[in-house]
C-alpha cells in the first residue's frame, strides 16, 4: 500500500462519524444569505472577520431559495477574472494546490469507475461537470486526461476567461462552458457521471441546497466530489488571518469564517442529498517546499469523495 493509499483508506469514512442534527448550525438548512455590503471586495476597510461575527448573522433567518448564488461573493471573482491563470496572482494557492487535489480526484474517480490510473487518459469515456468552474484549472486537466468535460460558472467574465485559455490547446478546447449554476442544469435534466465542485461550496447562498443539486446532476451510483475549508480555529488563523491578512495570498475578505463547513456536516448534507461520502483527505502546505500534500490532516483544507445513492432519498 502506497503513502496516498494509506491517505485515503484512513479516511474512507463510516457511519459513525456523521453527528446528530443537533450539531449542525441552523444555517446549513435556512437558506439564501442577503448581501453582505461590509464584505465588499473593494473595500478599503477590510474587518478580519471572527467567529463570533459570524455567529450573530442575522441573514440566517432569511427564507428558503434554491437559488445558490450570493451576489457578493460573485463580485470578488468577477472583479480578479482576469487573473486566473496567473501563477503568482490571487489565484497562486489554487494554482499550487492543483497537482494535490488531482491526485486524490484521480485516485478516486479510477476506483469508482474502474479505470486504469497509469493510464495518460483515465477519464476516457467519463463525462464530468466542473461547478463553479472558474478560469477552469480544474476543467482543463481533466479533459487532457480523457473527460468529457462540461465547465459551469454563475460569473460570465470566469466563463470567457476560461473559453479563451481552453481555446489555446485544441484537446481542452473540447470543454463545453456555461455560465449557468448547478439548479439550471438540473432544471434542464442533464446529469454526469462525475460532479466535482471544489472551493465553491462555502461561496454559495445555501450549502445544503447546492448539495442537492450536485448530487440531481450526479447519475445514480456516479460520483460527487467537493473541496473546501473546514470551520475550525485553525482555519480561522491560517485560511483568513495568515493567508489573507499576513502572507496576502488572498485578496482580503475572500472568505468568511461562518460560510466554512466542518467535515461532519458536509457529510450530513451529503447524506441528506442521497450522496454518501467514502473518502476524505486533508491538504496541507509545506512552507519548505512550497507544496501542498494529502494528509489525514482535514483541519483546514480537505476533499471529499461520495457516490450517489441509486434511490433518490428526499431531494
Ligand atoms: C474559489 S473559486 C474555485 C474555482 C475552481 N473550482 C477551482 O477550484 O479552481 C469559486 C468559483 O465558484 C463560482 N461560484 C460561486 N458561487 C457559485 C454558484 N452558486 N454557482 C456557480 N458558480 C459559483 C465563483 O464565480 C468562482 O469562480
Ligand atoms: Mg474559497
Amino acid at each position: 500500500m502506497n503513502h496516498l493509499q494509506r491517505i485515503l483508506s484512513a479516511r474512507r469514512l463510516s457511519p459513525s462519524i456523521i453527528p446528530p442534527s443537533c450539531f449542525l448550525h441552523r444555517r446549513l438548512f435556512s437558506t439564501s444569505e442577503t448581501d453582505d455590503s461590509s464584505a465588499s471586495f473593494s473595500s478599503s476597510h477590510h474587518k478580519i472577520q471572527t467567529p463570533e461575527d459570524g455567529a450573530s448573522d442575522k441573514s440566517r433567518s432569511t427564507p428558503s431559495t434554491t437559488s445558490s448564488l450570493k451576489e457578493h461573493e460573485l463580485a470578488k471573482f468577477s472583479a480578479i477574472a482576469d487573473t486566473w491563470w496567473h501563477s503568482e496572482g490571487p489565484f497562486k494557492p489554487l494554482h499550487l494546490m492543483n497537482p494535490t487535489r488531482l491526485a486524490f480526484i484521480r485516485s478516486t474517480l479510477c476506483r469508482h469507475f474502474s479505470k486504469d490510473p497509469s493510464s495518460a487518459r483515465p477519464f476516457e469515456g467519463l463525462r464530468l461537470i466542473d461547478v463553479g468552474c472558474g478560469g477552469g484549472l480544474l476543467s482543463e486537466p481533466l479533459a487532457r486526461m480523457g473527460a468529457t468535460v462540461t465547465g459551469i460558472d454563475a460569473v460570465d467574465k470566469n466563463v470567457k476567461i476560461a473559453r479563451l485559455h481552453a481555446d489555446m490547446d485544441p484537446v481542452t478546447s473540447t470543454i463545453e462552458y456555461h455560465c449557468t449554476t448547478a439548479e439550471k442544469l438540473v432544471d434542464e435534466g442533464r446529469t454526469f457521471d462525475a460532479v466535482l465542485a471544489l472551493e465553491v461550496i462555502e461561496h454559495v447562498a445555501n450549502p445544503a441546497e447546492f448539495c442537492k443539486s450536485l448530487s440531481a446532476l450526479t447519475i445514480p451510483n456516479g460520483a460527487t466530489i467537493l473541496s473546501t475549508i473546514n470551520r475550525s480555529m485553525r482555519a480561522y488563523a491560517s485560511a483568513i488571518v495568515a493567508a489573507e491578512y499576513i502572507l496576502h495570498w488572498l485578496p482580503k475578505g475572500t472568505h468568511q469564517w461562518s460560510s466554512f463547513l466542518t467535515p461532519e456536516e458536509l457529510t450530513m448534507i451529503l447524506q441528506r442529498a442521497s450522496v454518501d461520502v467514502k473518502e476524505m483527505a486533508g491538504f496541507v502546505y509545506n512552507p519548505i517546499t512550497g507544496r501542498w500534500l494529502l494528509s489525514n490532516d482535514i483541519s483546514v483544507n480537505f476533499i471529499a469523495y461520495g457516490t450517489r445513492r441509486s434511490d433518490h432519498g428526499d431531494i
